[in-house]
């Protein structure tokens, strides 16, 4: 559809402007080069960029399928209107520079993921309107974020944590309901900016030592009951599988992997939280679910007692359990079943730092639970399972197979969040230590979630050697050690199955050689056969692609290398793989220039 096309489906859905809008009408189209024709519109070289309809008591609802053709929208303000309902899902609107939404009647609560990989936004205006719940975590992570106007709504919970607030310049929270110390990151703002939230302490208001409410300690006695009660099922359910074998996804063949075999367990094994709580809490096990993640309101505990478990799968490592909520997120409960030589102390501390870890590419634990013999790792559920069964499982699950574009935007992702891991996980020797395909999940637009990163640390060392893909390097099977750069041949091979389509042998592998591993294999091909005999054939190579995919192969074989002198050390494998275009004929990244000349006209 055309500009003008989305654009009146924009003015179909809204109410009451009157004649503000006659200008918007398919005799003339909505920018011509160097000026703007319909009102409201504001245009860049003949492109729509910014849609701003402000104090013209607007009413109906915002259509953001549509908003969502306009690949230069870069700035959207309804400020000042009557628009009601809820959140406008303006998480597609991926080069969106500011929003502003102030001074309305939106209402509900704002999806905590919605600005997740909105990484162009630096303006965010939701004050005075009436919405509720959690503030969004993933405004936390914009990285260019300047402007967060929060006040007048109706927040609750405490403030999250946000990490890129070096250029923040103007922030408010106040007038919400939001409660718990203020995060450090914001502790320089004014008081101003939390003034009208009772329950909110710590720098710049006073201190947090305020003695507890009888009130807020039953509530927080309710709260550990329900928990109690919760992982009581869980643990049970877990039980139960315990002594069934042990089946590793990295031992398995790849049509056994993920969503299939769910599938076939969630027949059998369909259990309910209720069923499984009560009798096990009957035994009164003393048990604590320790959160990670300051939201942790969106689990209504009471909900997840009604929820039913479905077993996603079981590996030698973990088995994985899917809880769907009645109204609420979908979270993903994990049994480790190897990390019983960790006393409480190293555990949890070693857990609190794994929450702290905060990038798009990865998915963060939501909270534990620690008992000898037991451990649990919440996370949330991801919408489109793993890599794994995207490249293996696709064709008996009847989905279409990955197109390049996606995989090159998948090995981007792994690549970013590996990276944050080095440097924020820099005192470990491999900072992931089990990268592989069936650990990386992806979300509903494809960006891939690292998973199960870390955990080296607080697993048995003796198993870690059978179940963590670092041990299956060619340096711990030469030399029995693991370097800087074991990651790094990770992620070579992980990149090698993603263009090829295959299994890695290397996995398969018990002892030393035994297999033809995929790099070696990939390595026997001249690059002149890449292109049939190498490269998956679903993945729809062009004459114009096939020249980026050469150089992500040979990228991939550099990050494989046996000699791991000779091997490529993290920072470059990242670098390299990030200049990899989609195509070789890729204009000058047009986008990105584009999206910083927009923004130095926006004055709003
Ligand atoms: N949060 C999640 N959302 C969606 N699917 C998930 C989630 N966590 C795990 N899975 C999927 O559930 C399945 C089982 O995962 P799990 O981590 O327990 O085993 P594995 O990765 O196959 O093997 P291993 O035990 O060696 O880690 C895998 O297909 C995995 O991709």
């Amino acid at each position: 559809a055309s500009d003008s096309e989305l654009l009146l489906k924009v003015k179909d859905n809204l109410e009451n402007y009157g004649s503000y809008l006659d200008s918007w009408n398919s005799s003339t189209p909505p920018c011509n080069v160097g000026h703007a024709n319909w009102r409201g519109i504001l245009c860049y070289e003949g492109k729509v960029w910014g849609v701003k309809l402000e104090n013209i008591g607007l009413a109906g609802f915002i259509d953001i399928e549509s908003l969502k053709g306009l690949p230069y929208l870069r700035t959207m303000s309804f400020m000042n209107n009557n628009l009601e309902g809820s959140w406008p899902e303006i998480h597609h609107l991926v080069g969106l520079k500011s929003v502003y939404l102030s001074n309305n009647k939106f209402s509900g609560e704002i999806p905590y993921r919605t600005f997740a990989g909105l990484q162009w936004l630096k303006k965010v205006h939701l004050s005075n309107n009436h919405f509720s719940g959690s503030i969004p975590t993933s405004l936390t992570l914009l990285p260019r974020l300047i402007e967060l106007r929060l006040e007048g709504n109706e927040f609750t919970g405490p403030i999250p944590h946000f990490h890129h607030l070096n250029r923040l310049r103007s922030f408010s929270v106040a007038n919400n309901q939001l409660q718990g110390q203020i995060p450090t990151t914001v502790s320089r703002m004014p008081i101003s900016a939390f003034a009208g939230n009772e329950r909110l302490c710590g720098a710049p208001l006073e201190s947090c030592t305020v003695k507890p409410s009888t009130a807020s300690m039953i509530v927080a006695l309710v709260v550990v009951c329900l928990a109690v009660l919760v992982i009581g099922s869980v643990v049970l359910i877990l039980h139960r599988r315990k002594n069934r074998g042990c089946v590793t996804g990295a031992d398995n063949p790849p049509s056994s992997l993920g969503k299939g075999r769910g599938r076939e367990m969630y027949d059998d094994n369909r259990s309910s939280f209720r069923s499984t709580t009560s009798s096990h809490s009957r035994r009164g096990d003393p048990m604590r679910l320790s959160f990670l993640r300051g939201d942790i309101d969106q689990f209504d505990l009471q909900e997840l007692l009604r929820a039913s478990a479905e077993i996603l799968g079981s590996g030698c490592f973990s088995s994985s359990y899917k809880a769907a909520l009645l109204n609420g997120p979908i979270i993903v409960v994990k049994r480790f079943k190897q990390m019983n030589n960790v006393g409480k102390e190293e555990f949890q501390e070693h857990m609190r730092r794994l929450g702290r870890l905060s990038h798009p590419n990865l998915l963060p634990p939501v909270a534990y639970y620690y008992r000898k013999e037991e451990k649990l790792l919440v996370t949330d559920y991801v919408q489109n399972g793993s890599l794994a069964v995207r490249l293996h499982g696709h064709q008996s699950l009847g989905e279409p197979s990955l197109e390049w574009p996606i995989r090159l935007k998948i090995v981007k992702g792994i690549a970013k969040g590996l990276e944050y891991l080095y440097r924020d996980m820099a005192s470990l020797i491999a900072p992931h230590g089990n990268l592989k395909s069936s650990n990386v999940l992806l979300t509903e637009s494809f960006e891939p979630l690292l998973t199960d990163y870390g955990l080296v640390p607080v697993t048995n060392q003796e198993m870690a050697q059978d179940i963590m893909v670092i041990y299956k390097s060619p340096e711990y099977l030469q030399q029995g050690r693991i370097t800087k750069k074991t990651d790094v041949w990770c992620l070579g091979i992980l990149i090698l199955e993603i263009l090829t389509g295959k299994f890695p042998a290397n996995f398969l592998q018990k002892g030393k050689g035994s297999e033809v591993s995929l790099a070696s294999w990939v390595e026997s091909v001249v690059p002149e056969e890449w292109t049939n005999a190498v490269f998956d054939q679903d993945m729809g190579a062009t004459k114009n692609s096939e020249g980026e995919m050469g150089k992500l192969l040979k990228i991939a074989l550099n990050c494989c290398e046996g000699d791991v002198d000779k091997r490529w050390d993290l920072k470059e494998a990242v670098e390299k793989i990030l200049e990899v275009k989609q195509r070789d004929d890729d204009p000058e990244n047009f986008f990105t220039s584009f999206a910083s000349e927009a923004d130095m006209m926006s004055s709003t």
